[in-house]
């Protein structure tokens, strides 16, 4: 509804949006889904002109590049597909998995001419993967693959910086002649002595490099297992960022985390039912839920640390502008690659007063604290239809690992100069602090729930009461009084 009302309203104002995917690791996720999701993305519906897509490879993987590579050539069919007949989820992965016949509305033959080339590509990168060699003759079409020329693995490489597709390029269109989104892939430099602080660090690359080639005021992040399941969340999104009363407060509009693999009996709770329903929509009333890593929508300004004024206006016009004025040449790539050395941040306020913060293993979490305290506002937002999908931890060793390092994370939030006590005081409402506080103290929190699971258990077995008896004799006089108690 929201979505009809603001799309004529603002028409060609639309902002430019950059979308960071950040991948770490080929072997737990595969370069093909990460493709998937990309191209999930690029499907939007939204001016393709004005969307960039980066991908952080933090596990510097040739096979990832391929990947990407590939899905180049095959998004010039996709999207116009996606976009011709309304196709929804728009990872190709997805949506192939949902059928094996051909669905409404396309005809037998499209579809089937648009799977085979899905499988063949996936095929390919598959088999190059399995093989641990890329053919020379593939190396020879794209300079990027020079990168790995010299003897590189993931902790040591230098900084890769490689435009895939250029939004800029007159060149750039799909096989129907519309604009592609920009592509780019990025591998930060990597050096075993050099701290790289996982997600967070490849964000901050992320905002630099995207800073000198698309500059968009709005940066959404997505973990590159989280496709898009919704072709309108962008636009969904920019209706809190150009609210005419309420947007110039929101600093991040979070989505939740769905996931596509919650099995029938969901035995290790991994659906987050409590969050999604209740916890997240009360935090939206008091100041406004958590940044939670992926789904999430960014002002730039304000993941840089720009502190929140009552007249704080917005220029909507940034990257748009710039995209017209500046063709994306090879020393753009060189200038993007000088910002993502190991030793770029030394002396800054990277990780720190800018970006997202460092040295916690939930980085988001203490990061949108931070906005908040700077007296930015959030959104929760939970469409019917899920923005994102996910994989969700599959295994009870998974589920203990991740549990682990969020309650973790967010009990050294408790403890560390950032408790929301602390930095939220004067700065957020107690209540916005208190509602922080159900994550900071999860940890904590599983004593009671252990001694809720065991004791009541134990009683049960002995057959003692759970609580202390109740004195009937009173009430036995008068019997009605006693069935009231009983209900
Ligand atoms: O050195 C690293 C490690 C991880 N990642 C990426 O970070 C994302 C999240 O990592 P994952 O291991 O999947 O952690 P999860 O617990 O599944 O992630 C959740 O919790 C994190 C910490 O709160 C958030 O950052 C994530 O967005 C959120 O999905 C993934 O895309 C990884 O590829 C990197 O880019 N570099
Ligand atoms: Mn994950």
């Amino acid at each position: 509804m929201v979505i009809n009302i603001s799309f004529p309203r603002h028409g060609e104002m639309l902002p430019c949006v950059d979308i960071f995917v950040c991948t770490a690791d080929p072997r737990s996720e595969p370069p093909s889904l990460v493709i998937s999701t990309i191209l999930s993305l690029m499907a939007y519906d939204y001016p393709a002109e004005k969307l960039s897509v980066y991908l952080s490879d933090d596990g510097g993987s040739i096979f990832t590049f391929y990947a990407m590579w590939e899905a180049t050539s095959f998004a010039k069919h996709w999207i116009p597909f996606c976009k011709r007949y309304n196709i929804e989820p728009r990872s190709p992965a997805a949506y192939f998995s949902e059928s094996d016949e051909p669905q409404e509305p396309c005809t037998p033959k499209e579809w089937s001419f648009i799977k085979d080339m899905y499988d063949e590509m996936t095929e390919r990168i598959d088999s190059a993967i399995m093989s641990d060699k890329i053919p020379e003759e593939i190396k020879t079409n794209h300079k990027g693959f020079c990168e790995w020329n010299l003897e590189i693995n993931s902790k040591d490489h230098q900084s890769i910086v490689e435009i895939l597709v250029d939004g800029k390029d007159q060149n750039a269109v799909d096989n129907e002649g519309n604009v592609l989104p920009t592509l780019v892939y990025m591998a930060r430099e990597k050096r075993p002595h050099h701290n790289h602080n996982f997600k967070a660090r490849a964000m901050n690359a992320l905002i630099r490099v995207s800073s000198v080639i698309s500059n968009s005021p709005i940066i959404m992040n997505v973990d590159c297992d989280m496709y898009s399941n919704n072709k309108d969340t962008i636009r969904d999104s920019m209706c809190f960022f150009l609210d005419e009363e309420m947007g110039h407060k929101n600093g991040f509009v979070q989505y939740p985390q769905n996931y596509n693999n919650i099995t029938k009996n969901n035995i290790y709770g991994n659906s987050l039912q409590a969050i999604k329903k209740v916890e997240m929509g009360g935090l939206d009333s008091v100041g406004g839920p958590l940044y939670i890593g992926t789904g999430c929508f960014h002002r730039r300004e304000i993941l840089c640390g720009m502190i929140f004024t009552k007249d704080y206006k917005v220029d909507w016009n940034g990257g748009a502008k710039d995209k017209i004025q500046e063709s994306i040449v090879y020393n753009i790539e060189e200038k993007a690659k000088s910002l993502t050395t190991c030793t770029y941040e030394y002396d800054t306020q990277w990780g720190n007063e800018i970006g997202v913060k460092y040295g916690c293993p939930v980085e988001d979490v203490i990061t949108g604290l931070a906005i908040h305290c700077r007296g930015w506002e959030s959104v929760y937002y939970n469409p019917i239809r899920p923005a994102f999908l996910g994989v969700a931890p599959a295994t009870l060793s998974q589920t203990l690992l991740q549990t682990k390092r969020w309650s973790e994370g967010n009990f050294t939030i408790f403890l560390s100069k950032y408790c929301p006590f602390l930095s939220g005081h004067g700065k957020i409402k107690l209540r916005h602090q208190m509602g922080y506080c159900i994550y900071a103290l999860w940890a904590p929190n599983s004593l009671a729930t252990l001694y809720y699971v065991i004791i009541p258990s134990l009683n049960l077995i002995k057959s003692s009461p759970l609580f202390p008896e109740v004195m009937v004799h009173n009430t036995m006089e008068n019997p009605s009084q006693f069935n009231m108690f009983c209900i």
